[in-house]
């Protein structure tokens, strides 16, 4: 069956479609549910599905194409884009279906043996040169799961062509040069497509399609066609999620018998002012955090400033319910000890003398940007840091810790670079969870939460709009309401749902607050 799972990256709708959570499967396990479903199905049944599945949305998505261009590789995927061609063929559809093939013969898979004596005998034609003009419809079946390393030569020159063509192009399961398991970009050559793009996944959702350069590659919009099997059976790699399961406000609203210390305390730590810090001020951080933290729903908020008290601001025009505090005022109230506390956010290296305490007395506790700098390379394997002690002590006690690293501070969290983190995140995001023992939110197109023995969740909102300054800080601010309001369950896996749902919120809010004219600020998403 046909689904559409990501229309139009970023509008409100799409959240909808993401809702539910989704099974993915990588390479390898989706090569599994092929042959043991191929196994119980007359022969090249699975492909004559997908062929089909592919030239009847490539019908449905560009009706009036009349000249057709299949770029076609040499396996399996290859195999889908020439069955496609064949039945478009069939089909009549269009005036000229024409196939550049770049396989061999003799090294054909079975399938893609099949699919192109299929092709011929439908009659398309083969052309051996990339179009000098842009075709009404290109469908990209160059390399799909099977691509795990640099693309070169031939192949290399196709992908360049492809990402620089301005026609509407159709992907045959992944689009060409990435990685179905890690996201990775595999050619020297544009990630963005020059037009516009949609993506069928054939069989499974891939974890590549969701984070790294995934969403970016595979256009406006993702669709995935089970090809009549049931996938859901197996243990999947990853989880596709949205913010099912945010307390929504109409919740909060029938809640009648609440009050505000039910609703959950939160203290963003940070917001360090120009005065207290060489002239370098902070504060907008720390407002963001609590003002997306009161809004969020949590019953009070306290903002704590590492500066004496001539520098802490008197109140916030804005949300004047936020309580400002010094640090010091705050942990003589006890603060930590009662609210989840949010640390980090414009916090500068003020953060470090009370970062121990924080540790020790704060039993749901989320660290963000400088408090993330302040642990240093704790996450490296056999680091001796007194932090990595400190975090898994927390863990040892049954404490909740939150690390909400952007790419940067992931790579600095493991002593690696950027690129290895974007390379491979969901990969590196294990790696942070397992050596701190903590919940990991790793930011960026498609973050990644996960923590240790649990599937990695990748967010399905979001989009370029977040890459704002201070959007981090209204995540964070988001993710303290949360913990605030969480209730302990047994199940610690519905924790890693519920930081799951609030990284997926914050995807949907610049949608929410967009302008036909204005990008969306920070300020936007925390008013
Ligand atoms: N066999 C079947 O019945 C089905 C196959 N499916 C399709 O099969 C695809 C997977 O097929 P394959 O496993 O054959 O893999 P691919 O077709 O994705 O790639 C394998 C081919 O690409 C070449 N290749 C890989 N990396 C390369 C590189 N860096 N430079 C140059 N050439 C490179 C390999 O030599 C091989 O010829 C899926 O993505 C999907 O499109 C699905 O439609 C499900 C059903």
């Amino acid at each position: 069956m046909l689904r559409l799972v990501l229309p139009l990256n970023g509008v409100p709708d799409s959240i909808a479609a993401a809702q539910a959570p989704r099974p993915l499967y990588g390479a390898a396990a989706t090569r599994r549910l092929e042959q043991k479903f191929a196994a119980a199905l007359p022969p090249h049944t699975l492909m004559d599905r997908a062929g089909t599945a592919v030239a009847r949305l490539a019908r449905a998505w560009q009706p009036h194409a009349r000249r057709i261009h299949v770029l076609a590789g040499g396996g399996n995927n290859g195999g889908d884009g020439l069955l496609a061609a064949a039945r478009l063929r069939q089909a009549g559809f269009g005036e000229r279906i024409e196939v550049r093939w770049l396989g061999q013969e003799e090294r054909l898979p079975a399938d893609a043996r099949w699919a192109l004596a299929q092709a011929r005998a439908a009659g398309v034609a083969f052309v051996e040169e990339a179009p000098q003009d842009a075709p009404d419809l290109v469908i990209d079946a160059l390399l799909g799961a099977g691509l795990h390393r640099p693309l070169e030569g031939e192949m290399l020159a196709a992908l360049r062509w492809l990402q620089t063509c301005p026609s509407p192009t159709l992907c045959v399961d992944l689009p060409s040069g990435l990685d179905a398991d890690l996201g990775h970009w595999w050619a020297d050559a544009p990630v963005q497509p020059a037009g516009p793009r949609i993506t069928l996944a054939l069989l499974t959702l891939k974890p590549g399609l969701f984070t790294g350069a995934g969403r970016a590659a595979a256009g406006e919009a993702i669709w995935c066609d089970d090809l009549d099997v049931d996938v859901c059976a197996a243990l999947p790699d990853a989880w596709l999620v949205g913010p099912d399961g945010w307390p929504h406000r109409d919740r909060l609203r029938a809640d009648h018998a609440s009050h505000k210390g039910r609703r959950g305390d939160v203290l963003i730590i940070g917001g360090v002012p120009a005065a207290a810090h060489h002239g370098i001020g902070m504060t907008g951080a720390a407002l963001l955090a609590g003002r997306a933290a009161l809004r969020a729903g949590a019953g009070r908020v306290w903002v704590a400033v590492p500066a004496p008290p001539s520098s802490t601001p008197a109140f916030d025009p804005a949300q004047p319910a936020l309580m400002w505090r010094t640090v010091e005022a705050a942990l003589a109230e006890g603060l930590p000890q009662r609210a989840t506390v949010v640390a980090g956010c414009g916090a500068g290296s003020a953060l470090v003398p009370v970062l121990g305490a924080l540790m020790q007395q704060t039993p749901r506790l989320v660290l963000d940007a400088d408090a993330l700098n302040a642990l240093g390379a704790a996450a490296v394997p056999g680091s001796n840091s007194p932090w990595l002690a400190a975090l898994r002590d927390r863990a040892a006690r049954g404490w909740i810790t939150v690390l909400t690293p952007h790419p940067l501070e992931a790579a600095r969290l493991l002593d690696a670079q950027v690129a290895d983190v974007q390379r491979a995140r969901l990969q590196a995001a294990e790696q942070l969870a397992q050596r701190t023992e903590a919940i990991v939110v790793l930011k960026g197109s498609g973050t990644v939460v996960t923590m240790p023995g649990a599937l990695p969740r990748i967010v399905a909102s979001g989009s370029g709009w977040l890459a704002t300054a201070g959007s981090g800080d209204v995540l964070a601010g988001l993710l303290g309401a949360r913990l605030a309001a969480w209730t302990p369950v047994e199940d610690m896996s519905a924790l890693l749902d519920a930081v799951a749902a609030t990284a997926a919120l914050h995807g949907t809010l610049p949608a929410a607050s967009s302008s036909p004219i204005w990008a969306p600020t920070a300020a936007d998403l925390a008013p």
